[in-house]
């Protein structure tokens, strides 16, 4: 059989991969000299202490941000120089699910997930029709195409939300705390439904996420951001062996460690005027 080795190289090559990256705010750095791979078919889940720059990962993706420094390659290509025109065919490569995934609350079942086929197609409606219903099928909720977003759980919005970011099929789902505010059933089918969805329809996904039995139980891959860098990469076994404090701390969810409870501030003494009352 004749093998192309090109197709190979390009199967190894990551599909997402932040080279060097320096971002931030304003004045503010959040991320320094960032590097970071997440290869093909895999589910990498982004973890780490709150503010850390997680969030901040995935708008390099989506280019609601750019990078000081360093290059945001998607499928080899650095996104942050593209124009709008090449920056829209590639934000259709990628699905997103934002916290708590907001449907349209004015529109049913079937049209949420119909949106961004009608948004970016032109497709004849019995070809859309099809489409959202093998979507909703995906996501178990066929069944409840004609209901309102009012009228189903906090779940199963979460489930309709996963089943129209990949409405377009994407090559890449961002999931920004996907099992916020899920009971643990729910948390658990939401869980496994991202990891069945990303092998079968051979996707690549990144989940931030502070659940970490949950992300740990599908990721291929976990990334630790802290003090605006990646601490950590490797398997979920890998993490939980670490001997970096910092890793110990946050996956063994020990209350000390280099991770301080309290922020900075003055002292006690000052804030209070203790020295003055004494
Ligand atoms: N639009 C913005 N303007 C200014 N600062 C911002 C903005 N968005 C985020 N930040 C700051 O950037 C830092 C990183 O934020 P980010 O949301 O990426 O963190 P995170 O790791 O996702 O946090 P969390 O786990 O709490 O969601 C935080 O200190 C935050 O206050």
């Amino acid at each position: 059989m004749a093998v192309n080795p090109t197709s190979f190289i390009a199967q190894a090559e990551p599909l997402v991969e932040l080279r060097d990256v320096t971002c931030g705010y304003g004045d503010r750095v959040i991320l320094e000299r960032v590097n970071l791979k997440v290869p093909r078919g895999k589910v990498l889940a982004l973890i780490g202490t709150s503010g850390g720059g997680k969030t901040t990962v995935l708008r390099l993706l989506g280019r609601q941000i750019r990078p000081l420094k360093g290059e945001v390659l998607f499928d080899g290509q650095d996104i942050a120089p593209l124009n709008l025109t090449d920056l829209y065919a590639v934000r259709r490569r990628m699905g997103m699910l934002f916290q708590f995934g907001a449907l349209f609350t004015d529109l049913s079942v079937f049209e949420n997930v119909a949106f961004p086929l009608r948004e970016h197609t032109k497709l004849p409606e019995t070809m859309i029709r099809d489409l959202v219903l093998m979507k909703l099928n995906a996501v178990g909720l066929r069944g409840a195409r004609d209901l309102m977003p009012s009228e189903i759980s906090g779940g199963m919005a979460r489930r309709v939300a996963l089943a129209r970011a990949i409405a377009l099929d994407p090559d890449l789902v961002l999931y920004d705390e996907p099992f916020a505010g899920l009971d643990p059933i729910s948390l658990g089918v939401a869980a496994r439904l991202i990891r069945d969805l990303n092998d079968a329809l051979g996707l690549t996904s990144i989940i931030v996420s502070h659940d970490l039995h949950e992300t740990f139980a599908i990721a291929d891959e976990v990334a630790m951001i802290a003090n605006g860098r990646v601490v950590a990469q490797g398997t979920p076994d890998e993490l939980r062996r670490s001997e970096d404090p910092l890793v110990r701390q946050f996956v063994g969810a020990e209350p000390e460690g280099p991770v301080h409870f309290h922020q900075p501030a003055c002292s006690v003494v000052d804030d209070f005027g203790l020295g003055a009352r004494a």
